[in-house]
């Protein structure tokens, strides 16, 4: 069943186009992926799902209904989760403090427990009471995606999680994912530009170039490091 579509989506900053006619969907329970180079509109793409960028033309519809014109709050709230790009987590705050303003966001979000969240990060537990300041890239990424996940998401939409995490720490991340997907049901939709976590994490995987989807692959074509690399390489 489809849980989130774009249709003929169009958008861009002041009178520049940078995603051009982008139609795609996700299934409920899939984790998708829409990878490409620097630059070709993958955080734009997000900031488009998620309501911070209204489309020029086209349509966007979730769960049946049509939030092309919805606020970000609203799309909140109707059970999308955003991790911006660049794991932003209040630094002052201790790690138990970011989470809890992960909480009320998501209506349907009243009886989530932290030990759930803590089962999948056991470093975030172990780190409760530090400043969020003091961890490291990788664990910053992870309580960024633990806060989204204390407002229990139907959909998570996750901006470059590779970025600035060391590579044993991104692999960890790409399976704690998949661990989310089967154990709590949450779809996932993200971008990428990593290779390996593109075949590590999605089950199907859209290429973007210069701001229009030119390509899917999915099963035995994400073994193919050549061909994802085509839409990756320089
Ligand atoms: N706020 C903005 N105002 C004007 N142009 C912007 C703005 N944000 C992004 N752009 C332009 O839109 C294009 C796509 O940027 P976007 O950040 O979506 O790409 P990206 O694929 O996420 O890149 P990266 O992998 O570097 O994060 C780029 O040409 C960028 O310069």
């Amino acid at each position: 069943m489809t849980l989130l579509s774009l249709s003929s989506v169009t958008v861009g900053y002041e009178s520049t186009p940078i995603l051009r006619d982008v139609d795609f969907s996700v299934d409920r329970g899939e984790i998708v992926g829409v990878m490409g180079k620097n630059g070709v509109g993958k955080t734009t793409l997000m900031k488009t799902v998620i309501g911070l960028l209204e489309p020029w033309q086209g349509t966007i519809t979730y769960d049946g209904t049509d939030l092309t014109t919805s606020s970000a709050d609203q799309r909140a709230r109707a059970g999308m989760g955003y991790i911006p790009q660049g794991r932003d987590v209040f630094p002052d705050l201790s790690v138990e403090q970011n989470l809890e303003m992960g909480e009320h966001v998501n209506a349907g979000s009243d009886d989530y427990r932290y030990d759930e969240i803590y089962d999948f990060f056991p470093v975030l537990e172990e780190r409760a009471s530090q400043d969020a300041g003091t961890l490291s890239g990788g664990e910053r990424q992870m309580l960024a995606i633990a806060r989204a996940l204390v407002s229990n998401p139907d959909l998570l939409l996750l901006d470059e999680p590779s970025e600035g995490v060391q590579p044993s720490i991104v692999d960890q991340i790409s399976a704690d994912m998949r661990t989310i997907n089967d154990e709590l049901g949450t779809t996932i939709l993200f971008v990428e530009q990593n290779l390996g976590v593109i075949r590590e994490m999605a089950d199907r995987c859209y290429a973007m170039e210069r701001g229009e989807i030119v390509d899917e692959l999915e099963g035995t074509q994400l073994d193919d490091e050549d061909a994802i690399a085509s839409y990756l390489a320089v």
